[in-house]
């Protein structure tokens, strides 16, 4: 497999007024230009420190970080982040917001012109030509989202790094948006990070899910590769049972195999044998 972002031997430790507390431990991960890979886990195993370590917005106590056969030694235009909150400047419009990226990445080399076609066809690729002059106060969280999806790809990252970029969002509108982002990125080809909640929505994007055990010191528990057809419709993905079993077998590690911390701790390993049977069972029923 040719990898394009890796991690190798991570860890994570952070120094805390109780000493140091060690978040990620010994994390490897080869991800292939132009896959789309999620990171779920309960919270705080440590998937957005993973994504910002990828994003070069922090260093690794231990282990090497590569994207594109060069270290990751800080933030790059070859990285870009969408965050839950898209963080639009609230006194620039939508185009605005989306053209101070592209003139930070490209004013250099480009003229005025080229940049604020740039910035009109991100905004045409998330569907919202229509508002490029309205101000984020304007529109809607989803449409919001979409500006912040725009600023991201305006730039033509090589890898596109994703924060529960849909966990603010109304079930509708986060839908809207999934399936928007699904031809985006299966148009511009890019390769993507995206840390999520929603086991739905993980099986729905992901070429693999990368399922983090709980913290501290998490590592990777497990990953499950995804093979559903490239074009993905929900709805008849809803009854097909490849995505019914892919579904129970990430249930099954969140939920038996690693349950929720904060509901009783870090729990025995139920062991991959159990949870085999009991997915069998669920492809069953
Ligand atoms: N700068 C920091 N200093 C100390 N501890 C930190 C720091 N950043 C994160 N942590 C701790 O590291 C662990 C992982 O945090 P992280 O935010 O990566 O989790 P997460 O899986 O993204 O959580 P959530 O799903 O709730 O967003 C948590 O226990 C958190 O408290």
């Amino acid at each position: 497999m040719e990898k394009y972002v890796a991690v190798e031997s991570v860890s994570q430790v952070f120094n805390t007024a109780r000493g140091p507390f060690t978040a990620l431990d010994n994390i490897n991960l080869a991800i292939r230009k132009g896959e789309f890979v999620s990171l779920i886990g309960h919270s705080g195993c440590g998937k957005s420190t993973l994504l910002n370590l990828i994003a070069g917005l922090a260093s690794p106590s231990a282990g090497v970080l590569i994207c594109d056969q060069r270290e990751i030694a800080g933030p790059g235009p070859d990285r870009a982040m969408v965050f839950q909150n898209h963080s639009l400047l609230p006194w620039f419009t939508c185009f605005q917001n989306v053209y101070l990226a592209v003139e930070r990445v490209y004013g250099a080399n480009e003229s005025r012109a080229q940049l604020r076609e740039r910035t009109a066809a991100a905004l045409e690729l998330v569907d919202l030509a229509h508002a490029s002059g309205k101000y984020p106060r304007e529109i809607s969280g989803g449409m919001k989202q979409r500006v912040g999806i725009a600023r991201a790809l305006a730039i033509e990252p090589k890898v596109l790094l994703m924060d529960e970029p849909f966990g603010a969002l109304d079930a509708l509108t986060r839908a809207h948006l999934q399936d928007a982002l699904l031809r985006i990125v299966k148009r511009t080809q890019s390769t993507v990070v995206m840390v999520t909640h929603d086991v739905d929505e993980a099986v729905l994007l992901s070429d693999r899910i990368v399922m983090l055990t709980n913290g501290p010191a998490a590592t990777i528990g497990d990953i499950l590769r995804i093979s559903l057809p490239a074009r993905r419709d929900r709805v008849a993905l809803a009854a097909d049972p490849r995505y019914l079993q892919y579904r129970a077998a990430v249930m099954a590690f969140l939920h038996q195999r690693y349950s929720n911390p904060e509901q009783g701790g870090r729990l025995a390993l139920v062991g991959a044998e159990q949870a085999k049977s009991e997915q069998d069972c669920a492809n069953v029923a």
